[in-house]
């Protein structure tokens, strides 16, 4: 009987120590994976993150949840109900300000490289097409891009530079910083405000058919408000008349001579490349190839990088930085846009023409948009 109780004993021992080993290595194992995710890294870890591949989930996969660095600020409403001007920082930035902060104490394996202000900044134009440009450059080995737009010299100058710096991802010698914010073409500072951190900035624009740029651009604030007047009755100051009206956004943007001038007084025609938004659609091997030669980059990003996807009737990507897999721009970039009375696109076209023929003259570029 006592002996029975023993054993009893006994085996329950072994029975309490292999679940406890048991439960040791789940907790292992639990760690293990937690740190493999990079969850057991503290701030800087996700900083890091931040700016390597932020937006590659973010812009290239459909399947994703959003995660932005820079969330859409609250947008202030211009007269036409379009929300497209500039805004006050958002919680969410200033949270990703924390973060930026505590990535003083970077571990070793996040600090090879170093921050950098860009050599080049993609200016323009605001759906262009500047998303697909960045994107198809962030495949090239020596280029090194900000995912967000950081929107620095237009509503976060009075961050400061270091502010600025302190957002790029780290680069190794050779390797180019890149960012781009479409809003800086159309921002009366900005030139000389990228001229102050450094006159010899590399200034890329894409430019598009001026008419279809509107209407992109319409399209897009037509799907954050519902609500919007249709687009006829805000480009047109009168429909009677036929006038265009000049102070909406969406029409201003395409005055692309008007901004470049600003531009012109501060940086020679040298230090831009206009590219062509529709070629980066139709060639984009092509137009990466001008690219390329430009930033004075290795031929790397050629036509062996893109296929031509028939679903979303775009160029994807065979395989984007830090994938193995092809990937399209979001559900964002190539949506449809609704249809707009062919008389007032004719209205439009006859409006920009004088304004287009001048770019061409100041690019020394034929863009062929009439
Ligand atoms: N490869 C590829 N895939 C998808 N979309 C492409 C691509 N290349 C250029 N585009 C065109 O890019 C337009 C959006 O321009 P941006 O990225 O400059 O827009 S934004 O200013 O950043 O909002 C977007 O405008 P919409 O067609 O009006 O959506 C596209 O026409």
């Amino acid at each position: 009987m006592g002996c029975s109780g023993c054993r009893f004993r006994v085996n329950f021992g072994k029975a309490l120590s292999k679940v406890s080993v048991f439960f040791t290595m789940v907790l292992i194992f639990t760690y293990f994976f937690y740190c493999l995710t990079g969850f057991c890294d503290s701030a800087p870890r996700a900083a890091y993150r931040q700016q390597t591949s932020d937006l590659d989930y973010d812009i290239l996969d459909d399947l994703r949840p959003p995660r932005r660095l820079f969330p859409d600020a609250p947008f202030q409403r211009n007269r036409t109900g379009s929300a497209d001007a500039p805004a006050e920082p958002s919680q969410n930035t200033l949270d990703s300000e924390k973060e930026t902060a505590k990535s003083n104490g970077i571990p070793v394996s996040n600090t090879f490289g170093t921050k950098r202000f860009p050599q080049a900044i993609i200016i323009g134009v605001k759906k262009g097409g500047t998303r697909a440009l960045l994107e198809f450059l962030r495949i090239h080995p020596d280029v090194r891009a900000f995912g967000a737009e950081p929107h620095f010299f237009d509503r976060f100058y009075d961050k400061g530079l270091e502010w600025y710096r302190n957002l790029m991802p780290r680069t190794l010698d050779g390797q180019i910083t890149m960012e781009k914010t479409p809003s800086y073409f159309v921002t009366k500072e900005a030139p000389s405000r990228i001229c102050t951190m450094n006159c010899q900035t590399k200034l890329i624009v894409v430019v598009r058919d001026p008419v279809t740029r509107a209407v992109s651009d319409y399209t897009q604030t037509l799907s954050k408000n519902p609500g919007l007047p249709s687009f006829q009755s805000l480009a047109l100051k009168n429909s009677s008349t036929g006038l265009i009206d000049t102070t909406w956004s969406a029409v201003r943007i395409g005055l692309y001579a008007k901004h470049l001038e600003n531009w012109l007084q501060y940086f020679p025609l040298s230090h831009f490349l206009f590219v062509s938004g529709e070629r980066l659609v139709s060639d984009p091997a092509g137009e990466m190839g001008r690219v390329q030669d430009f930033l004075g980059l290795k031929r790397v990003v050629s036509d062996k990088h893109f296929y031509f996807n028939q679903t979303k009737g775009f160029p994807c990507l065979k395989k984007p930085e830090g994938s193995s897999r092809p990937r399209c721009l979001g559900k964002s970039k190539g949506r449809p846009h609704p249809q707009i009375p062919s008389e007032v696109l004719q209205r439009l076209r006859d409006f920009y023409r004088p304004f287009n023929h001048r770019f061409y003259q100041m690019s020394g570029q034929d863009f062929g948009w009439d």
